[in-house]
């Protein structure tokens, strides 16, 4: 795109205000903002009145704009918004990892067949350039895994619970006010939030397009005092993590907090930030750090993208293209600890090993090995008594035969 950047953008809150921020303070793009669509009219705004319309139309039909950029808080409006500018011929950048991962399949045929980009490095841990990385820098080395902090609230909320002390509703509140929440905040809470996240990585890590429903997420929503008590004592933290990874040819991926050792990198990724390792054949391991939410670092991340589509960028999904041959799978087994009350006691013939075990008089726990496959037919997700860690040093194991094997008994201690 070598004209200049005229840009239609919708949504004006914490994202659309960080992209007005970093626009007006950066030197050397040329992008001018023509308009911005709003949900809001009667909201009080800092620019003048007459930058602001309700009428979505103002912008896919102008002429003038080229590149339309998309900051809502609604996956389907957002969707509609993107498909109509794309059929329009006007390049796209978005922040809407839910709408992306939602649309994935329809998002990657639009881009064919209009032959216009849709870029949306602010979608997955915003700041951290990662999927220019994974296309680009990552082109023909040889990924084994991705894994990493994918979500800033929660992190926020664990950092404050773990460092200050500070309890996980006053947690939640504060990564409200500040921003860093989206608009129904069960989905940081409950991971739908990374997982989205993730199914955008994994497009470019293994060229694999999944469904949000394919892949497992379980977040800290059932975070208790003894889970907390437990890391504290183990010399722990507790981060929630995505992660996808090639065992035997395979993908396996989800998102489930973990326990962290100290060592981890991701161990002082705290407060807002997000962390990714990277694992590959030649480069064997690289670690990637940045502000994961929040207004200016996010739009500075569309930023980036709206000054590559001044040189024309577009996403190649090479790994896809070349005709990656991956699928996902949950036969596997990963250690766990498993947190449950005493008065509604587990089958722990889940287990094939026990490693660990205690039970007081309200609370028990097991830390064992368990196949994942096992874990999303069994009734543990529903339980709002349980909490599901994975254990600090777990490995993902693929499971050779289905079997399960001979269980061990379980002593409570
Ligand atoms: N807040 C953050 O740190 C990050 C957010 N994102 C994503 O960016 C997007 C925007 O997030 P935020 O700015 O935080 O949300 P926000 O809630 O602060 O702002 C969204 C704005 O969009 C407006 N809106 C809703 N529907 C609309 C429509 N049909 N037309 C025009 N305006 C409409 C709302 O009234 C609201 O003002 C979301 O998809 C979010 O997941 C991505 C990375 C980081
Ligand atoms: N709600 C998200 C915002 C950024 O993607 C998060 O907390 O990470």
């Amino acid at each position: 795109m070598s004209k200049k950047i005229k840009l239609g953008l919708f949504g004006f809150g914490c994202v659309g205000q960080g992209l007005y921020n970093v626009l007006n303070q950066t030197e050397g793009i040329k992008a001018e903002i023509l308009k911005i669509c709003i949900k809001n009219a009667d909201k009080k705004r800092a620019l003048p009145a007459e930058y602001f319309t309700v009428e979505k139309n103002e912008i896919l039909f102008n002429d003038d704009i080229n590149v339309v950029v998309e900051m809502i808080d609604d996956a389907e409006a957002a969707f509609e918004i993107v498909k109509t500018a794309l059929q329009n011929g006007k390049a796209v950048v978005t922040a809407n990892k839910k709408m992306i991962a939602d649309h994935f399949v329809e998002l990657y045929e639009l881009q064919q067949q209009y032959n216009v980009p849709l870029l949306y490095e602010a979608s997955a841990c915003a700041s951290i350039p990662i999927i220019r990385n994974l296309e680009e820098y990552y082109d023909n080395d040889l990924l084994g895994a991705v894994e990493g902090i994918f979500n800033g609230s929660t992190n926020y909320i664990l950092t404050k619970i773990f460092k200050d002390n500070i309890d996980f509703a006053t947690a939640l509140k504060q990564a409200q006010d500040i921003g860093f929440a989206e608009t129904d905040p069960t989905l940081d809470v409950e991971a739908y939030d990374p997982k989205y996240k993730l199914c955008i990585i994994l497009a470019h890590t293994f060229g694999l397009f999944v469904k949000p429903e394919e892949v497992f997420n379980y977040g800290i929503q059932n975070l208790s005092t003894f889970d907390i008590q437990y890391a504290n004592e183990k010399g722990y933290k507790i981060k929630l993590v995505a992660f996808c990874r090639k065992v035997d040819n395979k993908i396996v991926a989800g998102v489930l907090p973990r326990f962290i050792k100290p060592e981890n990198k991701l161990y002082n990724i705290e407060n807002e930030y997000n962390g990714i390792l990277v694992e590959s054949a030649f480069t064997e391991s690289q670690f990637f750090a940045g502000k994961g939410a929040g207004s200016n670092p996010t739009g500075s991340a569309v930023l980036s993208d709206i000054s590559a589509l001044t040189y024309n960028y577009k996403y190649e999904y090479k790994k896809h293209n070349r005709g990656a041959k991956v699928e996902l799978t949950d036969n596997f087994s990963v250690d766990l600890y498993v947190r449950y009350s005493t008065a509604n006691p587990i089958d722990t013939k889940l287990f094939s090993k026990i490693k660990e075990s205690y039970a007081n008089t309200d609370s028990a726990y097991v830390v064992g090995t368990i196949n994942f496959s096992d874990l999303r037919k069994s009734d543990l997700l529903k339980r709002k008594d349980i909490n599901l860690i994975v254990a600090a040093d777990s490995k993902f194991e693929a499971i050779q035969n289905n079997v399960a094997s001979s269980k061990e008994a379980v002593e409570i201690c």
